[in-house]
């Protein structure tokens, strides 16, 4: 299949490449134009996945028509804050038929809109009967290692879920069929919040067992936030709800656990994000997840103690205590 991949950061690299290894014709969007022009030369991406050599049958560009024009399916993995730009410059080349699969976790600020939400308001009528949303427990760095995962991939039409499973499935990458668009697309989102949340007890110096009730309680909150939406509460049990939470909450390679952790040891959030140059969604899908909670009315007393943390400058362990001093309640 001819497939183009838009954004080579970790994610979009590891996956351009999984695609190139299993024999598909491969073409890499980065935004970076200097990256694009000597990632034909060196091979690897050393901004973003540095020690990964990439296969041969991957194609590098700064050109949006050159990754679009002409593919059959469209991947679009930038950060979900610039999802919207990236694809409607992709719209202008986009074939009628191509599949547009996106593995961006995140909710869009303002607009509170998902990138289902954002694919329909940029996209072409009918765009979303032919687009399909993968997300689930998957760090770059382990699947470009070959690692064996398991992902979930969402689809309005069983035929576009199925075709997007076969594109993507290798014997290491395991990829899982499901309808229910707005359960993946919250759970890969909101996981990112309740990370940074873990992240931040582990700075304080707290240990597993308020880990373990950040996650527990964090998938509840999510749950609640999911359904409201039309979400399933079977697909926040899965893959890209708690599959998700609990590699993001426990794993040392995620971005935004690390951000959380150095939230909790008193680093100020901007000193954090300067020294970083990969994302880390939850911190502006907090700010998002925040407003959709209020909006929707549901109680979400974690993402509101992080949003406090994240921009009202609240003090970390204020918070955990504000978290414990709740009204008690049933489980
Ligand atoms: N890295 C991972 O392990 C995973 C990441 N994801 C998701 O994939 C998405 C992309 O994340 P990563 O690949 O990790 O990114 P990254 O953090 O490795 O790199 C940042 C990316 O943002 C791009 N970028 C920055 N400003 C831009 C702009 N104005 N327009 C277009 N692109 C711009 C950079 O070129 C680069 O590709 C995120 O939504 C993330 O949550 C999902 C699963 C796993
Ligand atoms: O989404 C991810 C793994 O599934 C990556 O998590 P981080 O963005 O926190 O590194």
């Amino acid at each position: 299949m001819k497939i183009g991949v838009l954004g080579g950061g970790s994610w979009g690299t590891t996956l351009a490449n999984l695609l190139a290894k299993s024999g598909h014709e491969v073409t890499l969007w980065l935004y970076e134009r200097e990256l694009a022009e000597r990632l034909p030369r060196t091979r690897e991406n050393d901004v973003y996945l540095p020690g990964v050599i990439l296969n041969q049958n991957l194609a590098f560009t700064n050109s949006f028509d050159k990754a679009v024009s002409g593919c059959e399916m469209l991947l679009l993995v930038p950060p979900s804050q610039v999802l919207r730009q990236v694809f409607a410059e992709a719209c202008r080349y986009l074939p009628g038929q191509a599949i547009v699969v996106s593995a961006s976790k995140g909710i869009e600020n303002d607009s509170l809109l998902l990138m289902s939400e954002v694919l329909e308001e940029v996209g072409p009528a009918g765009i979303l009967e032919r687009s399909a949303f993968l997300s689930g427990p998957s760090f770059a760095r382990e699947v470009a290692a070959e690692m064996p995962t398991a992902v979930a991939v969402a689809a309005l039409r069983p035929a576009v879920a199925t075709r997007v499973q076969k594109a993507f499935s290798t014997d290491y990458f395991r990829v899982y069929t499901n309808s229910d668009i707005v359960g993946i697309e919250l759970g890969g989102a909101l996981k990112n919040v309740i990370a940074l949340a873990a992240g931040v007890s582990d700075g304080l110096g707290f240990g597993h067992n308020t880990r373990a009730a950040l996650i527990t309680r964090g998938l509840a909150e999510i749950t609640r936030l999911a359904t409201a939406k039309g979400g399933q509460p079977a697909t926040l049990a899965g893959l890209a709800g708690m599959g998700d939470l609990v590699l993001t909450c426990t794993g040392d390679l995620s971005r935004n656990r690390s951000v959380g952790v150095e939230l909790g040891k008193g680093r100020s959030l901007s000193e954090i994000l300067g020294g970083m140059q990969m994302v880390a969604e939850g911190v502006k899908t907090t700010l998002s997840a925040y407003q959709l909670a209020r909006k929707l009315e549901i109680e979400a007393p974690i993402i509101s103690q992080m949003y406090q943390i994240l921009y009202e400058d609240k003090p970390a362990r204020t918070a955990v205590i504000d978290l414990m001093q709740r009204d008690l309640k049933a489980e």
